[in-house]
């Protein structure tokens, strides 16, 4: 389990505390992950809200008459504008602070210009809009559900807000402005309750997908890893056969221009029983390793193939390579292997492990048949042993004219 892991399932059996504070590193990818959605729902929210701070124009119309006008330059010359600003940044992009900062002012604005209107007006209606106030606690709590510092800090100024109004304001009835206090105290509390539970609500289902996300990443690089080490051979690290095979059958499959043609060498190490008899079977495999390598350091691994065929076999496989150019890559990979000047007192006549190398090629047009051109390359190989080994031979059916050699 990686660290990040460990993290989140600690976080999510934790007790005690609010549940609404994360550890750095999940703090920073929750936020990127929910940003814009986030953002996106606070510029619907806001659009709502604002819409609706508009529609109490008709409420001011009917409460206060005495500042009708100022309802109108305060409603739609000013909030409106601020909150078309908010909404315009949001759409933007900005950092998650200065989200949450923005949607905090935008309340506390509301909240500001109203109390001004209901300050401004001496219609004795206009005391009733005290009652509406707690309407942009609900805002700010519960609409655009403010992160829960946020929404305490502004629910505490509004508070003040509130406990202004209604000393300055006088009552028309007897403690009315008490009652008018304590219904704003009520709202304030519920919504900052429900504020507080729905975002420890959205962190935790964000925790519990994290977790899933973070099962199915681990679950993907262990399958990668388990693929990996059944496509290759553990000794020398090249491909296994069957991997091999499975490569081959799909490129051919795959071959779009039935013109190319495809390259093989089979290469087996010389006098190689000899070299176990002599170094031992430790020896042995290291210098197999070595030889794979050598192989696999002569191709352009981005297109060719290589694999331990078996034993002390080796194949490549040499996409788009005439039967001339199979046999010069061969002659590449042979004199590499030579050229590592591994001592092999069991092969007396270079005194170094070499190679033999069968090859051929065709295209992969008519009548072709991998299993065919594999046979050939054997047979090139026997040929290659049969005449002294330390050699490379083309395959006679690739090239039909002439059997062609690269001798040592
Ligand atoms: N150390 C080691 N030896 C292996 C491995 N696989 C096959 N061999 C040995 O490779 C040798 C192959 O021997 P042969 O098939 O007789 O061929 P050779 O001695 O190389 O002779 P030529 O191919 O005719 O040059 C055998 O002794 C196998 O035991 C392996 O993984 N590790």
């Amino acid at each position: 389990m990686n660290d990040l892991m460990v993290q989140v399932d600690r976080q999510i059996h934790r007790n005690g505390g609010l549940g609404i504070d994360f550890p750095d590193e999940i703090e920073a990818r929750f936020e990127r992950d929910i940003h814009a959605e986030r953002s996106h729902k606070l510029v619907c929210m806001g659009a709502v809200a604002i819409s609706i701070y508009l529609l109490f124009l008709i409420n001011d119309w009917r409460f206060r008459p005495d500042h009708m006008l100022e309802a109108i330059i305060i409603r739609v010359g000013v909030m409106t504008p601020i909150a078309l600003f908010c909404i315009y940044l949001l759409k933007r992009g900005v950092s998650p602070v200065l989200r949450e900062m923005l949607m905090t002012a935008l309340v506390c604005f509301a909240m500001i210009f109203t109390a001004l209107l209901i300050q401004l007006s001496v219609s004795p209606h206009s005391f009733l809009d005290l009652f509406a106030l707690g309407l942009i606690v609900l805002v700010g709590n519960v609409l655009f559900q403010l992160r829960f510092w946020y929404a305490l800090c502004s629910s505490a100024f509004h508070f003040c807000v509130m406990l202004y109004l209604v000393t300055a304001h006088p009552a028309p009835y007897e403690s009315a402005g008490f009652m008018a206090l304590m219904v704003f105290f009520s709202i304030t509390l519920f919504s900052i309750i429900s504020n507080l539970r729905s975002e420890k609500a959205e962190r935790l289902s964000y925790l519990l997908l994290l977790r899933e996300q973070l099962r199915v990443e681990e679950f993907t690089e262990k399958n990668e890893e388990f693929r990996r080490l059944a496509s290759i051979d553990p000794l020398t690290e090249v491909y296994n056969r069957r991997h091999f095979d499975s490569l081959v059958s799909s490129l051919i499959g795959k071959q779009v221009d039935r013109r190319l043609q495809y390259g093989v060498a089979m290469i087996d190490v010389d006098q190689f029983k000899a070299y176990n008899d002599h170094y031992g079977h430790v020896k042995g495999d290291v210098c197999l390793k070595r030889i794979a390598t050598a192989i696999f350091e002569s191709v352009h691994p981005d297109v060719d193939i290589v694999a331990r065929f078996g034993g002390e076999e080796f194949v490549v496989l040499l996409p788009s390579c005439s039967p001339q150019a199979a046999l010069a890559r061969a002659e590449e990979i042979r004199e590499h292997v030579s050229g590592l000047a591994l001592p092999h007192a069991g092969n007396p006549q270079q005194g170094i492990v070499t190679i033999s190398v069968g090859v051929s090629a065709a295209g992969s047009g008519e009548d072709y048949d991998f299993e065919n051109i594999l046979n050939q390359a054997d047979e090139a190989l026997y040929h290659a042993k049969a005449r002294g080994r330390d050699r490379c031979v083309l395959s006679p059916r690739s090239l039909p004219e002439t059997p062609v050699t690269a001798d040592a």
